[in-house]
């Protein structure tokens, strides 16, 4: 039996969507950090960029995480960047399953252009900015990985199908 489901990737892999579906599927309790961290401060995260700097967004991410790896029976969404700090990638080896979410550099784009909450991508170029990010990050997110799931052409409830197997859940 797994303790807990971490959903880790870049903006736009899907971990929101695919955390929430995968949690119904389980029967397990949801949490993303994003919404927490947003339910907690009242403050949307561009907001909290704007006023707090990344810095201040990434100090309540790691509080949010130290919280949430305790649960058990849950599915953890996390933020795209939750990897780039060595405290948090210590945090979510010990977490349970940490499930990596991949997708083209051409879906994440489309899959994020639409709107306009994710302040690191509100740049002239956010396809260079994606694969910036992808370069520095992709070896982090495979660091605290148990598994990867590419989700290209692949529906959110197919890859919600797919993680359950791979868990034997
Ligand atoms: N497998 C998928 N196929 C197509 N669209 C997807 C898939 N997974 C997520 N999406 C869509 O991509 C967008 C970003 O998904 P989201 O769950 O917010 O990603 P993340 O939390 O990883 O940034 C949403 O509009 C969502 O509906
Ligand atoms: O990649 C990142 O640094 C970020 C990803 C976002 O979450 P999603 O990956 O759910 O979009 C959110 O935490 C914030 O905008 C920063
Ligand atoms: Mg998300």
């Amino acid at each position: 039996m797994i303790d807990n489901v971490v959903l880790v990737g870049p903006m736009g892999a899907g971990k929101s969507t695919i955390g929430r579906l995968l949690a119904a599927r389980l029967a397990f309790h949801f949490y993303d950090t994003d919404s927490v961290i947003e339910e907690r401060t009242g403050a949307d995260i561009p907001w909290i960029f704007d006023v707090e700097g990344e810095e201040g967004f990434r100090a309540r991410e790691s509080a949010v995480l130290g919280e949430l790896v305790h649960s058990s029976g849950a599915v953890i969404a996390t933020g795209g960047g939750i990897i780039m700090r060595e405290v948090n990638r210590e945090m979510l080896s010990q977490a349970g399953a940490v499930v990596y979410l991949t997708a083209s550099i051409d879906q994440l784009v489309e899959r994020t252009c639409k709107d306009k909450k994710r302040p690191l991508l509100q740049v002239a170029d956010p396809r260079a900015k994606i694969i910036e990010l992808i370069k520095l990050r992709d070896p982090l997110y495979r660091e605290v990985a148990t598994c990867v799931v590419e989700t290209d052409g692949r529906s959110p409830r197919f890859v919600v199908q797919h993680i359950a197997e791979l868990l034997n859940a």
